[in-house]
């Protein structure tokens, strides 16, 4: 069979379009950019490392797919707002907010996607009010892991508390005006009592985390229970090799190393005093024990759940986007 159909063959046979980054960079050229030069060199000034090519060629088309969405489902509710107005009985709806879930494994890049996403998304005229929450906020806190000996088990699905992460944004995209999450800090590797991160219904609430994608777990009743990704209106799921995302861990822990683990108030304090070999030996082990072994178990599987998936390849640089199929 010639190349191009038995390529034809395979796409028919999956649920996603495959597109290599050739493909998906070439859709750039077509998008009307709300952003100029000036504000795509400000976007560096997030603090996140990323190329500003990779920001032309990858994220400014999903920007432009992710409005594409928003505004395709703003059409969807007025159809259904014109169904609901049909009668006496019942009424229209106002908007909630459309819910973007961002997965993958811990040091894949969620957090620097999501905040790039969060800056081009606000400068759509259609949705300028983009705000983000990491799950993380929902992690148990130390002193409850330790009780329940989930210590060497943060990230893992068990070391949240779920239901609340699941309220959270089922409040969300109930249209409640305002809604409230509990806040993680890194530097203290703990929940911040008594912090609280407030939403006020935006036009697009973007949810980070490693488990986002995962079903819910039946509950102790054996019911099935609603879960997170039951609320998102387009999820995005971060990929990369396994040896290349641990590279991207240990060079986070050695900038870290540098600079905030410096803090007298940082958990990991002790690994900025001790010889670079050393800290690094505990990164692994913290990747090996935890990290890893998590994205295998859980994170991974939870990929083909996902509306579009970013393959990256060396530096961060996406090499293949997987897109749903409507
Ligand atoms: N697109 C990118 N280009 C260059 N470096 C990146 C990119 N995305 C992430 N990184 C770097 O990779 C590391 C992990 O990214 P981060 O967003 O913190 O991951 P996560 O939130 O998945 O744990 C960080 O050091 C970050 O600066
Ligand atoms: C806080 C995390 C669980 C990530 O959580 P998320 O924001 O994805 O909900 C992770 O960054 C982490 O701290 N893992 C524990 C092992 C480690 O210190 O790398």
């Amino acid at each position: 069979m010639p190349p191009t159909l038995e390529a034809h063959r395979r796409a028919d046979a999956s649920p996603f379009v495959d597109l290599d980054r050739a493909e998906w960079s070439a859709l750039h050229e077509r998008i009307p950019l709300p952003l100029t030069a000036a504000e795509l060199e400000r976007l560096r000034g997030l603090g996140d490392v990323i190329d500003l090519q990779e920001v032309q060629d990858v994220y400014l088309p999903l920007s432009r797919l992710l409005n594409l969405y928003v505004t395709a489902t703003g059409a969807l509710r007025g159809a259904l707002n014109d169904f609901l107005d049909s009668n006496e009985y019942t009424h229209t709806q106002p908007g909630t907010p459309f819910v973007i879930g961002v997965a993958g494994s811990v040091a894949v890049g969620k957090s620097t996607t999501a905040r790039l996403l969060q800056a081009m998304l606000a400068r759509w005229p259609e949705h300028p009010r983009v705000e983000l929450v990491t799950t993380d906020g929902f992690l148990l806190p130390n002193d409850e892991l330790r009780r329940r000996g989930l210590m060497s088990r943060k990230g893992f699905p068990e070391s949240y508390d779920r239901r609340a992460l699941t309220r959270f944004v089922a409040d969300v995209k109930s249209g409640k005006e305002e809604v409230t999450a509990p806040v993680y800090s890194h530097l203290v590797y703990d929940i911040v009592p008594d912090e609280r991160l407030t939403v006020h219904r935006p036009d697009i609430l973007i949810v980070e985390g490693l488990n986002v994608l995962q079903p819910a777990l039946p509950g102790q009743d054996g019911r099935t229970r609603v879960a997170v990704a039951d609320f998102f209106d387009f999820s995005i799921y971060v990929d990369a090799r396994t040896d290349e995302i641990e590279k991207w861990y240990l060079e986070r822990f050695r900038k870290l190393r540098e600079t905030a683990f410096q803090d007298p108030e940082s958990y990991f304090r002790r690994y900025a005093e001790v010889p670079e070999a050393e800290a690094l030996d505990y990164a692994r082990h913290l990747w090996r024990t935890i990290n890893r072994p998590n994205l295998v178990e859980n994170v991974a599987p939870t990929r083909g759940r996902a509306d579009l998936v970013l393959r990256k390849g060396p530096d961060h640089k996406v090499q293949r986007v997987s897109l749903r199929k409507l």
